[in-house]
């Protein structure tokens, strides 16, 4: 980050549980994720990755546990006090207004996250969209995007809420290499450049591997590694659970 007097985030989820009826989602997960750094979350199908994002961000609040962001708890706090103390996140299935157009889907997420004046919000929705690599699209209708955009809006979108943290979930999927790259490259940025450190669910595990600093692994609700994706990568655990699954 440039700006020297930003202060440092911490995100600290510790012993945090999420049962559905008799099914443990998450089993009692605990780390932390510090100031601009690019940790990935990794699992085979039903791991519990979306689950944990959603006891993050308020959507399915912990049935045990607690999630602190520097000195706030956010345990069981609603979606939008969670977005507006600084966790922003992205969907598996980008939630756009499809006939509105790009700025005024960025926009939007900058008053309703971030309860910013129609006119801030528009100028920051404008500065975000060449960030993001948007800015030629800004007028167009969000139903004329394609994949790979659509995927960098509901980045901007994210980043309009002002986080410290950005949960991206499963970004990467039905993207061409060039466009994957392009992502991946916005995500380094997004921490290098806006000092926002980014928690990132993805399938595709050569990207992850290549473009995080650490990498959880869920297995089962519990967490079975913590590193880095040289140390994962060796991990005998986590060879174990993605055994015929996905390859490591
Ligand atoms: N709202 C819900 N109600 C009941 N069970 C749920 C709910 N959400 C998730 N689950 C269950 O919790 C477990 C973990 O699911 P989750 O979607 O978090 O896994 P995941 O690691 O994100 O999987 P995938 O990689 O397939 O997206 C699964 O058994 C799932 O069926």
């Amino acid at each position: 980050m440039t700006d020297a007097s930003k202060a440092q985030s911490m995100l600290r989820v510790t012993s945090v549980s999420k049962s559905f009826g008799g099914l443990v989602a998450v089993d009692d997960v605990t780390f932390e994720i510090g100031d601009e750094e690019i940790v990935g979350l990794i699992g085979p199908n039903g791991a519990g990755k979306t689950t944990l994002f959603n006891a993050i961000t308020g959507v399915h609040p912990p049935t045990e546990g607690t999630i602190i962001l520097d000195e706030t708890e956010l345990t069981g706090s609603k979606p939008h006090e969670i977005a507006r103390a600084g966790v922003a996140r992205t969907f598996q299935t980008a939630r756009t207004f499809d006939e509105a157009t790009v700025v005024e889907n960025v926009a939007i997420g900058a008053v309703f996250g971030n309860g910013d004046s129609k006119a801030r919000a528009e100028t920051r929705a404008y500065e975000l969209l060449e960030f993001i690599g948007l800015d030629e699209q800004s007028h167009d209708p969000v139903g004329e995007l394609n994949i790979a955009d659509r995927k960098l809006l509901e980045l901007a979108r994210a980043l309009a809420t002002e986080p410290a943290f950005v949960l991206v979930d499963e970004i990467g999927s039905g993207l061409t290499p060039t466009e994957l790259e392009t992502l991946t490259e916005t995500l380094e940025r997004i921490r290098s450049e806006r000092g926002i450190s980014v928690f990132w669910i993805e399938h595709i595990v050569d990207a992850i591997m290549g473009a995080t600093d650490r990498i959880i692994v869920l297995n089962q609700g519990a967490k079975i590694a913590d590193g880095t994706p040289a140390e994962v990568q060796s991990d005998q655990q986590v060879a174990e659970a993605y055994l015929g699954g996905v390859e490591v």
